[in-house]
Protein backbone atom coordinates (compact mmCIF):
# COMPACT_ATOMS: atom_id res chain seq x y z
CA UNK A 1 0.00 0.00 0.00
CA UNK A 2 1.34 3.55 -0.71
CA UNK A 3 1.01 6.54 1.21
CA UNK A 4 1.84 10.20 0.07
CA UNK A 5 2.28 12.70 2.66
CA UNK A 6 1.61 16.25 0.93
CA UNK A 7 3.65 18.90 2.14
CA UNK A 8 2.28 22.62 2.06
CA UNK A 9 4.46 25.76 3.17
CA UNK A 10 4.25 25.62 6.66
CA UNK A 11 3.19 21.72 7.52
CA UNK A 12 5.14 20.77 10.52
CA UNK A 13 3.55 17.28 11.43
CA UNK A 14 4.85 15.82 7.95
CA UNK A 15 7.60 14.23 9.44
CA UNK A 16 6.12 12.58 11.95
CA UNK A 17 3.66 11.34 9.94
CA UNK A 18 6.37 9.86 7.36
CA UNK A 19 7.53 7.75 10.31
CA UNK A 20 4.36 6.66 11.75
CA UNK A 21 3.98 4.94 8.28
CA UNK A 22 7.04 3.34 8.01
CA UNK A 23 7.41 2.62 12.35
CA UNK A 24 4.13 1.34 12.40
CA UNK A 25 2.76 -0.29 8.91
CA UNK A 26 6.55 -1.00 7.06
CA UNK A 27 4.59 0.49 4.09
CA UNK A 28 6.17 3.05 1.62
CA UNK A 29 5.69 6.52 1.73
CA UNK A 30 6.39 9.54 0.25
CA UNK A 31 6.23 13.27 0.81
CA UNK A 32 4.51 15.04 -1.92
CA UNK A 33 4.85 18.87 -2.65
CA UNK A 34 2.33 20.67 -2.84
CA UNK A 35 2.56 21.83 -5.95
CA UNK A 36 3.09 18.61 -7.86
CA UNK A 37 0.29 17.10 -9.69
CA UNK A 38 0.44 13.54 -9.41
CA UNK A 39 -1.26 11.26 -6.95
CA UNK A 40 -2.34 8.44 -9.03
CA UNK A 41 0.42 5.83 -7.60
CA UNK A 42 -0.76 6.06 -4.42
CA UNK A 43 -3.64 4.29 -2.35
CA UNK A 44 -3.54 6.69 1.09
CA UNK A 45 -3.32 10.43 0.57
CA UNK A 46 -2.36 11.69 4.12
CA UNK A 47 -2.28 15.62 4.92
CA UNK A 48 -0.65 16.74 8.17
CA UNK A 49 -0.82 19.23 10.59
CA UNK A 50 0.83 22.37 10.93
CA UNK A 51 0.41 26.17 10.23
CA UNK A 52 0.13 26.00 5.95
CA UNK A 53 0.44 29.23 4.43
CA UNK A 54 0.76 31.18 8.30
CA UNK A 55 -3.08 30.12 8.88
CA UNK A 56 -3.26 33.74 7.04
CA UNK A 57 -7.19 34.12 6.94
CA UNK A 58 -7.91 31.28 8.45
CA UNK A 59 -6.09 28.20 8.95
CA UNK A 60 -5.99 26.08 5.55
CA UNK A 61 -7.94 28.36 3.44
CA UNK A 62 -5.00 29.15 1.31
CA UNK A 63 -3.76 25.73 1.40
CA UNK A 64 -6.90 25.17 -0.01
CA UNK A 65 -6.63 26.49 -3.81
CA UNK A 66 -2.82 24.44 -3.87
CA UNK A 67 -2.44 22.74 -7.51
CA UNK A 68 -2.29 19.41 -5.42
CA UNK A 69 -6.13 19.95 -3.76
CA UNK A 70 -7.09 19.15 -7.45
CA UNK A 71 -6.00 15.95 -7.20
CA UNK A 72 -6.90 15.18 -3.80
CA UNK A 73 -10.66 15.21 -5.13
CA UNK A 74 -10.02 13.25 -7.62
CA UNK A 75 -8.79 10.79 -5.36
CA UNK A 76 -11.28 11.05 -2.92
CA UNK A 77 -13.74 10.79 -6.01
CA UNK A 78 -11.99 7.43 -6.92
CA UNK A 79 -12.70 6.10 -3.32
CA UNK A 80 -9.31 6.67 -2.44
CA UNK A 81 -8.29 7.04 1.57
CA UNK A 82 -7.85 10.83 2.49
CA UNK A 83 -7.10 11.48 6.26
CA UNK A 84 -6.72 15.21 7.35
CA UNK A 85 -5.14 15.98 10.27
CA UNK A 86 -5.36 19.30 12.38
CA UNK A 87 -4.24 21.52 9.38
CA UNK A 88 -4.73 18.69 7.12
CA UNK A 89 -8.85 18.38 8.75
CA UNK A 90 -8.69 22.17 8.26
CA UNK A 91 -7.65 22.26 4.56
CA UNK A 92 -10.32 19.48 4.07
CA UNK A 93 -13.04 21.59 5.78
CA UNK A 94 -11.98 24.46 3.51
CA UNK A 95 -11.81 22.52 0.11
CA UNK A 96 -15.33 21.40 0.82
CA UNK A 97 -14.61 17.44 1.17
CA UNK A 98 -15.58 17.70 4.79
CA UNK A 99 -18.91 19.39 5.55
CA UNK A 100 -18.55 22.60 8.78
CA UNK A 101 -15.65 24.98 9.53
CA UNK A 102 -13.24 25.75 12.03
CA UNK A 103 -13.60 28.53 14.66
CA UNK A 104 -10.95 29.73 16.74
CA UNK A 105 -11.01 27.59 20.18
CA UNK A 106 -13.67 28.61 22.84
CA UNK A 107 -11.20 29.99 24.97
CA UNK A 108 -8.93 32.00 22.49
CA UNK A 109 -5.62 29.96 22.94
CA UNK A 110 -3.59 27.72 21.32
CA UNK A 111 -4.12 24.46 23.75
CA UNK A 112 -1.62 21.94 23.70
CA UNK A 113 -2.72 18.69 25.99
CA UNK A 114 -3.21 14.73 25.79
CA UNK A 115 -7.16 14.33 25.45
CA UNK A 116 -9.59 11.45 26.40
CA UNK A 117 -11.41 10.66 22.91
CA UNK A 118 -14.30 7.75 22.23
CA UNK A 119 -14.08 5.87 19.40
CA UNK A 120 -18.34 6.56 17.90
CA UNK A 121 -17.80 4.63 14.79
CA UNK A 122 -15.43 1.93 14.49
CA UNK A 123 -17.59 0.92 10.94
CA UNK A 124 -14.32 2.83 9.27
CA UNK A 125 -11.45 2.17 7.47
CA UNK A 126 -9.36 4.71 9.85
CA UNK A 127 -11.31 2.89 12.69
CA UNK A 128 -11.69 -0.70 12.45
CA UNK A 129 -9.21 -2.26 15.26
CA UNK A 130 -10.63 -0.23 17.91
CA UNK A 131 -13.55 -1.16 19.71
CA UNK A 132 -17.01 0.70 19.65
CA UNK A 133 -16.93 3.14 22.55
CA UNK A 134 -13.76 2.66 23.37
CA UNK A 135 -11.66 5.38 24.96
CA UNK A 136 -8.60 6.41 23.48
CA UNK A 137 -5.38 9.09 24.33
CA UNK A 138 -4.47 11.67 21.86
CA UNK A 139 -3.00 14.90 21.76
CA UNK A 140 -3.94 18.03 20.59
CA UNK A 141 -2.07 20.94 19.79
CA UNK A 142 -4.44 23.67 17.67
CA UNK A 143 -5.62 27.02 18.01
CA UNK A 144 -8.56 26.64 15.52
CA UNK A 145 -10.03 23.56 16.45
CA UNK A 146 -13.33 24.59 17.21
CA UNK A 147 -15.41 22.56 14.84
CA UNK A 148 -18.72 24.36 14.06
CA UNK A 149 -21.66 23.12 11.41
CA UNK A 150 -25.30 24.60 11.11
CA UNK A 151 -28.00 22.47 13.04
CA UNK A 152 -29.22 20.74 9.36
CA UNK A 153 -25.32 19.30 8.99
CA UNK A 154 -25.09 18.08 12.73
CA UNK A 155 -28.50 16.17 12.41
CA UNK A 156 -27.27 14.64 8.82
CA UNK A 157 -23.50 14.29 10.65
CA UNK A 158 -25.37 11.96 13.68
CA UNK A 159 -27.95 9.84 11.37
CA UNK A 160 -25.17 8.72 9.11
CA UNK A 161 -22.28 8.09 11.79
CA UNK A 162 -20.20 10.45 10.43
CA UNK A 163 -18.85 11.35 14.12
CA UNK A 164 -16.11 9.27 13.94
CA UNK A 165 -14.43 10.64 17.45
CA UNK A 166 -15.56 12.64 20.54
CA UNK A 167 -14.11 14.44 22.84
CA UNK A 168 -14.56 13.09 26.51
CA UNK A 169 -13.74 16.59 28.11
CA UNK A 170 -14.22 19.43 25.54
CA UNK A 171 -11.33 21.30 25.36
CA UNK A 172 -12.12 23.71 22.49
CA UNK A 173 -15.68 24.37 22.48
CA UNK A 174 -16.29 22.12 19.02
CA UNK A 175 -20.07 21.57 18.36
CA UNK A 176 -21.39 18.23 19.80
CA UNK A 177 -17.73 17.38 21.32
CA UNK A 178 -17.04 16.62 17.84
CA UNK A 179 -13.07 15.70 17.09
CA UNK A 180 -13.54 13.91 14.47
CA UNK A 181 -15.49 13.18 11.07
CA UNK A 182 -16.12 11.27 8.25
CA UNK A 183 -17.38 12.00 4.96
CA UNK A 184 -20.63 10.04 3.35
CA UNK A 185 -19.27 8.27 1.45
CA UNK A 186 -16.76 6.71 3.85
CA UNK A 187 -12.92 7.48 2.68
CA UNK A 188 -12.37 10.81 3.94
CA UNK A 189 -11.54 11.27 7.40
CA UNK A 190 -11.02 14.69 8.96
CA UNK A 191 -9.77 14.62 12.58
CA UNK A 192 -7.88 17.61 14.82
CA UNK A 193 -5.98 15.15 17.45
CA UNK A 194 -2.79 13.89 16.34
CA UNK A 195 -2.74 10.40 16.08
CA UNK A 196 0.79 10.26 14.73
CA UNK A 197 2.17 11.80 17.55
CA UNK A 198 0.59 8.71 19.44
CA UNK A 199 2.16 5.30 18.46
CA UNK A 200 4.50 4.28 21.05
CA UNK A 201 4.70 4.54 24.87
CA UNK A 202 7.61 6.60 24.75
CA UNK A 203 5.67 9.37 22.73
CA UNK A 204 3.19 9.06 25.64
CA UNK A 205 0.72 6.77 24.00
CA UNK A 206 0.38 4.32 21.83
CA UNK A 207 -3.38 4.93 20.93
CA UNK A 208 -2.88 6.16 17.23
CA UNK A 209 -1.90 3.06 15.88
CA UNK A 210 -4.62 1.48 15.68
CA UNK A 211 -5.81 4.09 12.96
CA UNK A 212 -2.55 3.42 10.60
CA UNK A 213 -3.32 -0.04 11.33
CA UNK A 214 -7.17 -0.08 10.39
CA UNK A 215 -5.86 1.69 7.10
CA UNK A 216 -3.84 -1.21 6.30
CA UNK A 217 -6.32 -3.41 7.02
CA UNK A 218 -8.69 -1.87 5.30
CA UNK A 219 -6.78 -1.99 2.06
CA UNK A 220 -5.71 -5.72 2.71
CA UNK A 221 -9.04 -6.82 3.20
CA UNK A 222 -10.99 -4.40 0.30
N1 LIG B 1 -0.93 21.20 14.85
C1 LIG B 1 -1.50 21.84 13.90
O1 LIG B 1 -1.82 21.32 12.84
C2 LIG B 1 -1.77 23.29 14.11
C3 LIG B 1 -3.15 23.58 13.69
C4 LIG B 1 -3.51 24.95 13.29
N2 LIG B 1 -2.98 25.52 12.19
C5 LIG B 1 -4.12 25.70 14.39
O2 LIG B 1 -3.44 26.24 15.23
O3 LIG B 1 -5.29 25.72 14.46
Amino acid sequence: MRFAVIVFPGSNCDIDMYHAIEDVLKEPVDYVWHDDADLSSYDCILLPGGFSYGDYLRAGAIARFSRIMQEIEKAADQGKLILGVCNGFQILLEAGLLPGAMQRNENLQFICSTESLIIENNQTPFTAEYALREEIRIPIAHGEGNYYCDEQTLKELQQNSQIVFRYKNNPNGSVDDIAGIINKRGNVLGMMPHPERAISDLLGSPDGKKLFQSILKYWRER
